[in-house]
């Protein structure tokens, strides 16, 4: 994946990954599509429990997928959800994120198609990082 082809490709990945979700309680299907510097992409949907409090966000099954594969350094992820407007990750999310992606790009993405990029160093400000 080079240039900006990367991003498109993201996008269509984490559309595609909300299908994935169980999401019986909230019905929001969240998707994200992680890219690694190695160029791998992990997906992720979110997975609920009937306990509501141990549900699992699309992007940490993302993160946890890419980590275990060795992938350890986080360059991209895009996240899409089944609602109007934008989907920005969670505060868990971003701080897990930022623990192998300082620097990554998080690309948040409308049902549409429709996305904005931001650093996530500026959705997660005066970071608590090792
Ligand atoms: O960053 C987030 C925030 C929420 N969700 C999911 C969890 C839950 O299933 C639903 C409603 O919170 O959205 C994610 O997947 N990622
Ligand atoms: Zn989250």
């Amino acid at each position: 994946m080079t240039g900006a082809a990367w991003r498109q490709e993201l996008v269509a990945a984490a559309l595609a990954a909300r299908e994935q979700a169980y999401a019986p309680y909230s019905g929001i299907r969240v998707g994200a599509a992680l890219l690694t510097r190695e160029g791998r992409l992990f997906t992720g949907a979110n997975v609920e429990n009937a306990s509501y409090g141990l549900t699992i966000c699309a992007e940490r099954v993302a993160a946890v997928k890419a980590v275990t594969a060795g992938c350890r350094d986080f360059v991209a992820i895009a996240v899409a959800w089944n609602r109007e407007g934008f989907c920005y990750p969670c505060g868990a999310c971003r701080q897990v994120l930022y623990e192998f992606g300082p620097q990554m790009r998080v690309l948040v993405v409308e049902a549409s198609g429709d996305y904005r990029e931001e650093a996530l160093v500026a959705l997660l400000p005066h970071a608590f990082g090792k």
